[in-house]
């Protein structure tokens, strides 16, 4: 029978709460007694009063740590030394810090204030995986270095910058908080072996608790590089927020901050050639050297207290065979020692944010190891009724989005002044169908038809996804880009009754058909060197265009993807994929198509060609781009092999299929 909670007082701020187990246990009970708004009260009661401890923790032990070790009372100092008993003054001056912790925390919460700070360790637990206050300070993170990142990719270093020393300050105070932590009291450990009769020594015991504190430590880079939902620490962390904030120091012109910043990502890596030579550049542009320009402070001093931290794991590892598993990779080879660097090595290969992520993992595994910020997998093959098939959203941000559709509609634009009308679709007579491939983005960009920073655009985001499609479909082995198109495809007004048609006849990317047999010819004219394929979307304000997969009969339709800004859908180009896109009705679709091939051979060349020209902008200014007769698209506006269209979807049903996934 579930005891009546105590009346809840409320609380004035910066009064003394309740003790959080209290709290916590009164708010379980009015839970399971189905009391929902008084444990919903009691309970974040007991995560605020849980977090207020935590601080006076935190708060506690930096003003102790502070206090000078001549502060030894006269009582613990009287006894005269023998040389060398670095022991009595190490145990005095525990003695002393454990005694200047109970008096803090008594200040702080009361009398029997320390006795508050000891919770149980199943408690504390319990608070750790619910920590509402450690993903406030996350999601702080996230939102500032979000912030930062999508203001990078406006090319607004300058408001960038603030963002990212905001992130990279909130990640430094919430590993603070986190380290904090780990002076808490023990884990069970010390009950467990009392109970199983070996209960170590004095010094065993210090120095088993200590290792367990030094551990919990450097547990704290995972723990605050992991994001909230996620199993897996976002990788290199902090060298790769100071990479963000030299380059974008460097942009804006501040390079002397620029240099502080790069030269703390070589604290972590030494032998980081972008650092290196980026240093150099810094160097020669600064002219003169600077003498007091160091890495950054905070920097230094993680860096320097952390590798004093490994030093000792390592040495108990090596010699009491106690456990340590180093969580960066940044370690300099020397710390490791000798006799423990084989296995290291071994087990490093199977950390799993540090390689290639073998194919086809769990939805879970993906959320964690996709490699772009803000990036995540919405549908994975099971979800989409397929073996090969995923949907990655957030590959764009808005700003991004709006930039390619601009190039896509002044690539138009001037088609249509050199005398370029819309022209039909080839798969469909109500619908325009516009293409651009980034050979012919980076002329008009040179011939300053279109801005050159929607072309640069289109070549890094087409680099974005072949990054992300090698990752996650073919990490072993390197995939290349084999042909990339924006293509925009726009419902022709008054013409769109009654149509049955689709606007993209259901095909296979890389193979020929044949939906009686549901077999699929790989063989010319069809694209036989494509492997994936990938539709990087780029707008929704359009009517119908959804995309769809069905069987080999080209007739049920087995998922479904809406467009939108960001979204990628990609597959592998086979017969397992058949593929089509029903009716545009109204508006404009537009989306980057992009083919991914093995074959070396296959590798688009005019990519490399788009990304020389934007390269150089002054050099072979006389190149006249009117010359070329302004016909767009310059390539076969229809990238699929030009093979029977099946419309089956209407053909055989004679109206659209029933959708069995909706998405
Ligand atoms: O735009 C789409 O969603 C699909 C286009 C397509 O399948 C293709 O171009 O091969
Ligand atoms: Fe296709």
């Amino acid at each position: 029978e579930p005891s009546e909670p105590p009346g809840l007082a409320p609380l004035s701020p910066g009064a003394l709460p309740q003790a959080p187990d209290l709290l916590y246990a009164d708010g379980l009970r009015a839970y399971a007694a189905g009391a929902w708004a008084r444990a919903v009260a009691l309970l974040r009661e007991a995560l605020r009063s849980q977090a207020a401890l935590g601080r006076t923790r935190r708060d506690c032990g930096a003003s102790c740590a502070a206090e000078p070790g001549a502060a030894l009372p006269a009582q613990l100092l009287g006894a005269p030394e023998p040389p060398g008993s670095w022991e009595t003054l190490l145990l005095r001056a525990t003695l002393r810090r454990a005694d200047c912790l109970t008096r803090c925390a008594a200040r702080k919460l009361g009398p029997g204030g320390a006795a508050r700070l000891r919770v149980g360790s199943a408690l504390r637990n319990a608070f750790r995986r619910r920590e509402p206050y450690n993903y406030l300070q996350r999601a702080y993170y996230q939102a500032a270095y979000d912030t930062g990142l999508e203001l990078l990719g406006r090319q607004e270093a300058g408001l960038a910058l603030p963002r990212l020393e905001e992130a990279l300050q909130a990640s430094l105070a919430q590993m603070e908080s986190c380290r904090a932590g780990c002076e808490g009291p023990e884990e069970q450990q010390g009950a467990e072996e009392e109970e199983a009769g070996s209960s170590p020594g004095l010094y065993e015991a210090i120095a088993g608790h200590w290792i367990r504190v030094l551990q919990c430590r450097q547990r704290c880079v995972a723990d605050t590089a992991t994001r909230p939902g996620r199993s897996f620490p976002v990788p290199d962390f902090l060298p790769s927020q100071l990479r963000r904030l030299y380059e974008a120091h460097a942009q804006v012109g501040n390079l002397s901050q620029a240099v502080e910043n790069v030269l703390s990502v070589l604290l972590f890596y030494p032998e980081d050639e972008a650092a290196k030579s980026a240093l150099t550049q810094y160097q020669a542009e600064l002219g003169e050297p600077r003498p007091g320009l160091g890495p950054r402070e905070d920097i230094q001093r993680f860096i320097l207290r952390s590798l004093g931290e490994k030093r000792q794991l390592y040495y108990a590892m090596e010699h009491l065979g106690t456990s340590f598993e180093d969580p960066d990779s940044w370690t300099p080879v020397s710390f490791i020692p000798e006799a423990l660097r084989e296995k290291l090595r071994e087990d490093q290969e199977t950390r799993p944010w540090d390689h290639e992520p073998p194919q086809l993992k769990s939805l879970t595994y993906w959320k964690d190891v996709l490699l772009l910020e803000g990036v995540t997998l919405t549908h994975d093959a099971t979800q989409l009724n397929g073996s090969e098939r995923a949907v990655l959203d957030g590959l764009l941000t808005p700003a991004e989005c709006g930039v390619l559709l601009q190039l896509a509609k002044d690539a138009a634009g001037a088609g249509a002044r050199s005398g370029y009308r819309g022209r039909r679709s080839p798969h469909t007579p109500h619908e325009h169908f516009e293409g651009l491939t980034v050979l012919k983005a980076a002329q008009l960009a040179r011939a300053g038809t279109v801005g050159s920073q929607g072309a640069k655009l289109l070549l890094e985001v087409s680099e974005r996804v072949r990054t992300l499609t090698q990752a996650y479909f073919s990490p072993e082995r390197p995939l290349h880009l084999s042909f990339t198109h924006l293509v925009c495809r726009s419902a022709i007004e008054g013409e769109q009754e009654q149509r049955m048609d689709l606007s993209h006849p259901v095909h296979a990317d890389n193979c020929i058909l044949e939906p009686d047999t549901g077999e699929c010819w790989r063989e010319p004219p069809a694209y036989t060197y494509r492997d994936y394929s990938g539709l990087l979307y780029l707008n929704d304000d359009f009517q119908g265009g959804d995309l769809f997969f069905t069987q080999p009969n080209a007739l049920t339709v087995t998922a479904q993807v809406r467009p939108r800004c960001g979204r990628l859908v990609a597959f592998s180009s086979g017969g397992e994929n058949p593929h089509g896109v029903w009716a545009v009705t109204r508006g404009r679709r537009c989306a980057l198509a992009l083919w991914h091939t093995w074959a070396p051979e296959h590798k688009e060349q005019e990519w490399t060609e788009a990304k020389e020209l934007l390269k150089e902008p002054e050099e072979e200014e006389e190149e006249d781009e009117e010359e070329e007769g302004g016909e767009m698209p310059s390539r076969d506006p229809s990238p699929e092999p030009p093979s029977r269209k099946f419309q089956r979807v209407q053909d055989k049903a004679g109206k659209p299929p029933r959708v069995r996934e909706e998405l």
